[in-house]
């Protein structure tokens, strides 16, 4: 069965709640922009593309509940604004990752020429709404199966002689729950195994929220894929002792010159990849490309609760029935008075990344050593 972390349907938005996982697989109804950022705020749903999805249909389904109960204004111009206003709230929910703000971009030019047709009223401003926001779940499963196939291609074509299987180390979580299904670097991972050419995947825990442990062990023991976890900081060992042919991550935000913000613990595996002659690749839609963003120094990170840190989450009595809030406890790992600093992403600079892998190929650095990334 193929992993749905987001289910919608017209006027319908059900998440699985990513705090949960692995232990309860519980879907939680969004109902309105509200809903929708208060889900991305607490990590119920998290990701770049992911985020971008669910906070663009929160709202669709707030235009839409107010169509049925009589409540969606009668004129182009008032849904117009509404819509607006709502993007404008939804996009200060998480900082880095740049997904959300440029579907917020495109779906207010979409509003503006729908409102500005003649005849338009408050209804047809709504569709034309929700419809682009619809469109945008689609187009994201299909420009991950994209990326997942010219990844593998040229993981296969330069990290590999004479057809060997490859084993690949992983970071945080992008697949199906960080994306509207297949995902980005674990699509590629996904793309390798469907092809034959996967050894063994490598995931790493990603403290301190565990996306690694949590989310990527998770998804693949669901699909069946060879993989060993590992802490963050047996990375190195690992790359010193196995033969690993690439790491491949995700990104939250590419700068115009290819500098990539991504979870905390990616730039240090940047610097690890290099040491030993292991390619890096950043796996991502174009969307994640931010040419308004001139290099990673310009790129807000996100710092998030010392409590992240500062204790772990988990299940007890783990057993064989039924997990439910019961069975959830909260650890005390350090001293309370500890200061702590939890930055949730960091930036690989541009230099130290062997290709970026979009829907539409890999790009690689010109013969003047730089990317060059166009829209
Ligand atoms: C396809 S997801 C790409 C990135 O968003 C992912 O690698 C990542 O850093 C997620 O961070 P998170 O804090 O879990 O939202």
């Amino acid at each position: 069965m193929v992993l749905q972390a987001i289910v919608y349907a017209r006027g319908e938005l059900r998440i699985l709640d990513q705090t949960k996982l692995p232990h309860q697989e519980q879907y939680d109804s969004l109902r309105s922009s509200i809903d929708g950022w208060h889900a991305i705020k607490e990590m119920r749903v998290r990701g770049a593309p992911a985020i971008a999805i669910v906070a663009t249909l929160a709202l669709a389904v707030e235009l839409e509940t107010m169509q049925t109960s009589g409540k969606l204004p009668e004129t182009a111009e008032e849904v117009k604004e509404f819509v607006h206003q709502k993007l404008n709230y939804l996009v200060t929910s998480r900082p880095t990752a740049v997904n959300l703000a440029d579907a917020a971009r495109k779906l207010k030019k979409i509003v503006d020429a729908a409102a500005a047709e003649k005849d338009s009223t408050g209804e047809k401003v709504k569709n034309s709404y929700i419809l682009a926001a619809e469109n945008m779940l689609v187009d994201d499963v299909r420009d991950n199966e994209n990326i997942g196939r010219h990844g593998a291609e040229w993981i296969v074509g330069n990290c590999t002689s004479s057809g060997e299987k490859v084993s690949v180390l992983t970071h945080c979580n992008t697949g199906s729950l960080a994306t509207a299904g297949y995902g980005t670097a674990l699509g590629v991972i996904r793309s390798l195994h469907a092809n034959g050419s996967l050894e063994r995947v490598f995931c790493t825990e990603t403290r301190p929220y565990n996306q690694g442990s949590r989310l990527t062990a998770y998804e693949l023991v669901h699909d069946n894929i060879p993989a060993t976890l590992i802490t963050d900081s047996t990375a190195a060992a690992l790359v010193q002792k196995e033969n690993i042919s690439a790491i491949i991550v995700g990104a939250d935000r590419v700068a115009a010159n290819g500098d990539t913000a991504n979870k905390i613990g990616t730039y240090a595996l940047s610097i690890l990849a290099r040491h030993h002659g292991v390619k890096f690749l950043v796996a991502a839609p174009r969307t994640t490309i931010d040419l308004a963003t001139a290099s990673g120094e310009d790129i807000t990170i996100e710092v998030r609760p010392s409590e992240e840190v500062r204790q772990f989450r988990g299940v007890k009595d783990r057993g064989k029935g039924d997990i439910d809030s019961q069975h959830w406890e909260t650890i005390s790992t350090a001293p309370e008075g500890i200061e702590v600093w939890n930055p949730s992403f960091d930036v690989t600079p541009a230099e130290l990344i062997d290709g970026i892998v979009t829907e539409e190929g890999v790009v690689e650095k010109g013969h003047d050593g730089v990317f060059h990334l166009s829209m």
